[in-house]
């Protein structure tokens, strides 16, 4: 793209909230996913980076998943779709960089003057895996304490550093907080290496002793002949925003249209007949997620109750359900909800 192409579309941006949104990886299709929910119109043209939604004041910004967090939490970008890992390891590296800064003394207690951070907004309801401690299944490890001064490959070296200092402070008695004693200077004796993917393969490979990553089916763990220890990080994927967003208003538009969808994924109708002594059973049953809707039916002692279900119950439910007497029992999808 040439330099003037570059500038246009940078122009095209201003008055348009800034959305992030993974642009490759676990996370990429399941957000997508949302943004046809929430009916975000756009078009990506090949290789770029930046698309302009057609229907709102919104340019989307695809980033790595691990990037997403500096940028919101630096404020450039309004609102992003990472994984709550990703913002844990970027908040542990923000603390680290201050512990240095103190040590260095080059920390100012006024700090800057933007507010700083992420705020998460809502989980959304997928990409669920568990950032673990790793050996080899056949080792001589037993528990992370084991693994004190050894070396530790991952990509989430803040977090793991956190981890394992607290490990190292816990075994030397240590019962203060684990900020103000790395800021005393406190070294690591373990060894954490920074490694950017296929960190399964370092313990057969000889890099390292344990590993820190994701687990989601541990199909990968298996494979590399580990076994987790402990888990550091249970995580799902999250939406953020910034501290200081530059259009609130749109923010909240937004948040409200993605947590619709999420509901709608997340739960169907169950509409039923029951007779009406039955009533106060049958609404145990299906309590729905504010309270269940009650028509009478123009058959004399019976009811309609029509109430949302959490999908993964509906079955039980609508056994329960049967037990009680309800009949024409009916389960329909929903295709988008907004509550308030
Ligand atoms: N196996 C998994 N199951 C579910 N979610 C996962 C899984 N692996 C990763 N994730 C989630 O997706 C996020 C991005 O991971 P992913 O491996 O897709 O990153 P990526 O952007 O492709 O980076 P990399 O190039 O390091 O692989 C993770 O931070 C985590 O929240
Ligand atoms: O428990 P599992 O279901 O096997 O999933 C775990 C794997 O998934 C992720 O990697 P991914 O496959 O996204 O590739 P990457 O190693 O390039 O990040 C993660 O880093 C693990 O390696």
């Amino acid at each position: 793209m040439s330099a003037s192409q570059e500038l246009i579309r940078i122009e095209s941006l201003e008055g348009r909230l800034l959305f992030a949104v993974p642009k490759k990886g676990r996370l990429l299709q399941a957000a997508l996913n949302l943004l046809e929910g929430a009916d975000i119109q756009f078009k990506r043209e090949n290789r770029l980076d930046i698309a302009l939604v057609k229907n709102l004041p919104i340019a989307l910004v695809f980033l790595p998943a691990a990037d997403i967090p500096t940028f919101v939490g630096e404020g450039r970008v309004d609102l992003g779709i990472t994984g709550l890992d990703q913002v844990q390891e970027h908040d542990a590296g923000v603390r680290a960089l201050a512990r240095a800064r103190r040590l260095s003394n080059q920390w100012s207690p006024k700090g800057d003057e933007k507010p700083q951070g992420c705020e998460t907004v809502m989980e959304l309801g997928f990409g669920s895996c568990k950032l673990q401690v790793q050996v080899p299944a056949k080792g001589e490890y037993a528990q992370s304490k084991d693994l004190i001064g050894r070396n530790i490959g991952t990509s989430f070296v803040h977090l793991a550093q956190e981890y394992f200092a607290r490990l190292e402070l816990e075994a030397e008695g240590y019962t203060g907080d684990i900020d103000s004693a790395l800021v005393a200077g406190r070294k690591l004796r373990t060894k954490i290496i920074e490694l950017s993917g296929s960190v399964e393969a370092a313990c057969a490979l000889g890099v390292a002793d344990g590993i820190v990553d994701l687990v989601e089916s541990g199909e990968t763990m298996k494979a590399a002949g580990l076994k987790a220890i402990d888990t550091v990080v249970d995580t799902s994927a999250i939406l953020i925003k910034s501290k200081a967003p530059s259009n609130p208003a749109m923010v909240d538009l937004i948040a409200a249209r993605i947590g619709g969808v999420i509901t709608a994924q997340k739960y169907v109708l169950c509409q039923y007949n029951v007779p009406r002594t039955q009533l106060t059973d049958a609404t145990k049953v299906t309590p729905g997620k504010r309270a269940p809707t009650v028509t009478t039916l123009d058959e004399e002692g019976w009811v309609a109750v029509s109430a949302m279900v959490e999908k993964k119950r509906i079955a039980p439910v609508m056994d329960d359900l049967s037990k009680i007497g309800a009949t024409d029992i009916l389960v329909l999808d929903i295709h988008n909800s907004r509550s308030s």
